[in-house]
């Protein structure tokens, strides 16, 4: 019995994966053909309303579901599609389709115009200009009065018309559930390809995608902009079913009650925009008398929703289909033994890293003080020093977060030094933290393979029109994931959900996620924190196997054995000072390293000893 709900839930959570779309479409297909009368006039007015808080919904998901960003100016491109198509109906022009472009383009615009300066700055700016973006919809409206009625709003005829022909109410529907399903599936091509990817890499942390080789301003206006687009086309669509617009329909109420249908029905889920605004229509806020308190009560939900169930109802029957499907399977039908051999013959680009002068002062403390180093192609380089010495700031600087005062960094024959750290990254640099920085809803593979979101891949169209180039990227990307993770000897975890992961594999992955991108350099900012001797003895492993396979790798690390026993070359930094550099012999009969640093445990042989932790 419990293979059978075994069977039946893995066949449901591939099936979701790979079928969900043919399955979305079925049924929005099959709405559109139901004849009128089985949903009547009011039924299918309500589910065209469905899919207008739909458009919305999945719009506000990607910038905040997927991107985490809090944005609130749906509102504000949903009221300028609206207002676009009511103003062109009342010159005449009844096409809905050259209404729904037009809408697309102003929202397109307002997204561009509210999101730039908000992105530019913090991360709460969006927030704040896109809150007050919203706010100015009223004001905005009566100073164009003329055009737009002012508060009053405007009325005019609404007769849709589509190459000359009139639609009709059911063909209207047809048109405004074609629209949703047509937007649904570019919305799930898009998340469901290194885009999606990109999102939850910024949502959790833009300073890993800045490792990663993406430029966290542009990933941010990406998303605001692409998910103002069906926002627009919603306003369209709501300014033909009203027959009337007026600013009462844009108010922040709503922007309140899109967020909580976001949150409620799964923000980072695709088909969570649906549920949500189901609820929204057809819950029991619409009860009369209800609705005078909606936003406290969508206040109240998103709080509830929030700490009881992040990840809203998708998020729930996701976990649901998981629990059944118990253990993963190996994705892909390709043998760990094979992709292993693969990633080996595919050797790691090392290349010789020279760091000369690099000075660096926060106000009065001097970080780094004319450090002079090398780090060679195929062997591993440890930095080792006590806290404060200044080995984070150093591969900081090196990896662009910190601009130097002085000094320069060459890899090969490349300079790095004045670059931002994506360009840097792009030029093959990657790294590691001392926090592990795993994006949620990752499988371990997923987080292996966006260690390759930098490089060049097929384009935004390319995956919406799922061309054969996404294709082809779409397998070298999951091809050299799997190859490092089978390498790394992590094939058996490639479809678990990384979070869950002990903290000893996650470092593992995170050492793997740099080396699925063709590093030039790999910096380890202290791998081994936390980890007991099995997780020390495996990383220490793979390291070596980095190095061997041609990786030059850079290991800042407090555990003196771990250190001495892996290393090739070791330089001591005191001070911001390079007080010793040579083999780990050299390094650990140093007079100056055995006063100032490892003590006289040190000279007899450090191997158990963690120091300055
Ligand atoms: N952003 C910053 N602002 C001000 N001071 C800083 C900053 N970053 C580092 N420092 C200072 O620079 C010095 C070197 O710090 P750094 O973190 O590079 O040392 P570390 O050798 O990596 O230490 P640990 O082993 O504790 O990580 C310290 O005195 C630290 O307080």
């Amino acid at each position: 019995m419990a293979n059978l709900v075994t069977t039946i839930g893995t066949a449901l959570q591939s099936g979701h994966r790979r079928y969900g779309w043919a399955a979305a479409a079925l049924v929005g297909a099959l709405l559109i053909v139901l004849p009128p009368a089985v949903l009547g006039i009011y039924g299918q007015r309500q589910l065209i309303v469905i899919a207008v808080y739909t458009l919305i919904v999945s719009g506000l998901n990607i910038s905040f579901g997927y991107g985490g960003e809090l944005a609130l100016g749906q509102v504000a491109m949903f009221a300028a599609g609206a207002y676009v198509s009511a103003v062109l109906a009342d010159h005449g022009h009844k096409d809905i389709l050259l209404a729904l472009v037009a809408s697309v383009v102003a929202a397109g615009v307002i997204g561009v115009v509210s999101g730039v300066p908000g992105l530019r700055l913090s991360h709460w700016s969006l927030a704040l200009t896109s809150f007050f973006v919203v706010l100015l919809v009223p004001k905005v409206l009566s100073l164009f009065k003329e055009q737009t009625g002012g508060l009053l709003g405007m009325s005019t005829t609404f007769e849709p018309t589509i190459f000359g022909r009139t639609l009709g109410f059911t063909g209207f529907f047809c048109f405004a559930l074609g629209v949703t399903v047509v937007w649904m599936a570019i919305f799930r091509n898009l998340i469901l390809s290194r885009f999606g990817d990109e999102l939850r890499v910024l949502r959790e942390s833009p300073l890993l995608a800045s490792s990663l080789g993406l430029s966290v301003f542009r990933v941010r206006i990406s998303a605001y902009l692409l998910g103002s687009l069906p926002a627009g086309a919603a306003g369209c669509l709501i300014a033909y079913l009203n027959g009337f617009v007026s600013p009462d329909g844009f108010r922040f109420d709503l922007a309140v009650a899109l967020l909580a249908a976001a949150v409620v029905g799964g923000s980072d889920s695709i088909y969570g925009a649906i549920i949500g605004s189901a609820l929204l229509v057809l819950g029991p806020l619409q009860a009369s008398g209800a609705a005078t308190y909606s936003v406290l009560v969508y206040g109240l939900f998103l709080l509830v929703i929030g700490v009881v169930f992040s990840g809203g109802i998708a998020g729930l029957l996701r976990l649901g289909l998981r629990r059944l499907a118990g253990s993963t399977s190996t994705p892909l039908g390709v043998s760990a033994e094979a992709a292993a051999a693969d990633f080996s013959e595919h050797s790691i680009p090392g290349e010789r890293l020279e760091v000369r002068g690099v000075t660096k002062s926060f106000g009065g403390v001097r970080a780094l003080n004319d450090v002079t180093l090398s780090a060679a192609p195929g062997q591993v380089t440890a930095l080792i020093g006590a806290n404060g010495a200044g080995k984070t700031t150093l591969l900081n600087a090196i990896s662009g977060f910190v601009a130097m005062d002085q000094g320069e960094v060459q890899l090969g024959q490349e300079r790095l030094d004045g670059r931002p750290p994506y360009r840097i990254a792009r030029s093959g640099v990657r790294r590691t933290y001392q926090t592990p920085l795993i994006p949620q809803s990752m499988t371990a593979l997923e987080v292996v393979t966006s260690g390759r979101l930098g490089s060049a891949g097929a384009g935004k169209l390319a995956a919406i029109l799922r061309l054969p180039s996404f294709w082809r990227a779409r397998r070298a990307d999951l091809d050299a994931g799997y190859g490092a993770l089978a390498f790394a000897g992590q094939a058996t975890i490639a479809t678990t959900d990384a979070r869950s992961l002990p903290l000893g594999t996650r470092r593992l992955l995170e050492v793997v996620r740099a080396m699925a991108g063709e590093p030039r350099l790999i910096l380890l900012d202290e791998p081994a924190a936390g980890l007991d001797e099995e997780g020390l003895e495996e990383l220490g492993r793979l390291i070596r196997r980095a190095s061997d396979a041609g990786g030059t790798v850079i290991l800042v690390e407090h555990n003196i054995g771990f250190v001495l026993g892996l290393a090739d070359h070791v330089h001591v930094l005191e001070l911001g000072r390079v007080i010793a550099s040579g083999t780990p012999d050299h390094v650990r009969a140093h007079p100056d390293v055995i006063a100032s640093y490892l003590g006289r445990r040190g000279a007899a042989g450090a191997d158990t000893e963690t120091v300055g932790s």
